[in-house]
């Protein structure tokens, strides 16, 4: 593909595989974004919007969109600080998945305990920036200089390997669910980063022409993560309870509440956190509500 068929289409960058690249064409398909990527190409064009996605591994995706040769692109909080770019990218919407923390990890049988105890040594990462921005923090309060200081070292990949190989005393890198962490006899002494996936856009505005449809893109978006995020609560509850059932079912502006062919009782339908739904469902029981359904949503725009 070259760039004349790009056609000034808004480029929307996409990690190319990795953690976050399943999360990302659920995503692409809700917002109902069309495309077929042919084998091994890592541009394609949308079927039914002026876009055309560009698949890039995740860490490159800041610095293509900060410089604005992308327009919009997805990719971790960690990945932006990382690359340095926070200044030259807007983080327009956080996707709710890709959550994981950047974390100092020690050897769990060893006689470090703490980062201050871990400050001089080496620490091995993929995250040179982050750990050492943190650990020259540390190095600071410590007043540890010139060779005392802590040794950073790159690693591009197996960096939960560094210590029992020998390379590091401890190690920087992303913990889940621990289970790396634990498997190579490592346990977190500090966090320096809390992180999930988020969309961005480049404040470059190199291409004002794409404005409508970035804010179209990212209202799909939102509303597919919403939908993710929320159930829909109805329930037959007696009027002289209205009150109470509402508090516990707010909704996002105001419940609905309609009529029933029983002047004593009313339906009641209001948005709820998908998380909440099963207390919320023992507190409206608990008032007396009764037929209480729970929906999910395929989407919304909320
Ligand atoms: N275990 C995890 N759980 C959740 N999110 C993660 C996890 N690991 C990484 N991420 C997020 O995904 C981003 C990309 O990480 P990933 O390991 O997929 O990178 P990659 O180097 O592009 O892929 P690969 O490891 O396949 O080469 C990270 O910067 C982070 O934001
Ligand atoms: O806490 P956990 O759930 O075990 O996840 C943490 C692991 O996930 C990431 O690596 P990934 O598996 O994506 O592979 P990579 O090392 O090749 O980046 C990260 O670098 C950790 O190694």
């Amino acid at each position: 593909m070259n760039a004349e068929s790009l056609d000034g289409r808004l480029l929307f960058a996409i990690p190319k595989k990795g953690r976050l690249y399943e999360k990302c064409i659920e995503l692409l398909a809700g917002a109902d974004i069309q495309f077929r990527r042919h084998a091994r190409l890592d541009v394609c064009l949308v079927k039914n919007h002026p876009i055309a996605l560009v698949f890039l591994p995740a860490a490159d995706i800041p610095s293509f969109v900060g410089k604005g040769n992308v327009d919009l692109g997805i990719t971790g909080h960690d990945v932006i600080l990382e690359a340095n770019m926070q200044a030259h990218v807007s983080e327009e919407l956080r996707l709710g998945f890709g959550k994981c923390a950047l974390q100092v990890q020690v050897p769990e049988a060893g006689p470090i305990k703490t980062v201050q105890q871990l400050a001089g040594k080496r620490v091995v990462t993929s995250f040179e920036v982050l750990a050492g921005e943190y650990f020259g923090r540390v190095d600071a309060e410590l007043q540890l200089a010139g060779d005392a200081k802590t040794k950073i070292e790159y690693v591009g990949g197996s960096v939960e390997a560094a210590c029992a190989l020998g390379l590091a005393d401890g190690i920087v890198d992303l913990v889940e669910s621990g289970d790396t962490m634990r498997a190579a006899g490592l346990h977190a002494i500090a966090t320096v980063l809390d992180t999930e996936a988020v969309l961005i856009k480049s404040k470059e505005q190199k291409h004002p022409q794409h404005a409508s449809l970035i804010r179209l893109i990212t209202s799909r978006i939102a509303g597919v993560i919403a939908a993710g995020r929320y159930v829909v609560c109805e329930y037959n509850v007696r009027r002289d309870k209205v009150h109470d059932a509402t508090a516990i079912t707010p909704g996002r502006r105001a419940p609905t509440i309609s009529p029933l062919d029983d002047e004593e009782w009313v339906a009641v339908s209001a948005m709820v956190l998908k998380k909440e739904a099963a207390d919320v469902m023992d507190r409206l029981a608990a008032i007396g509500a009764e037929d209480i359904l729970i929906f999910n949503l395929d989407n919304c725009r909320v």
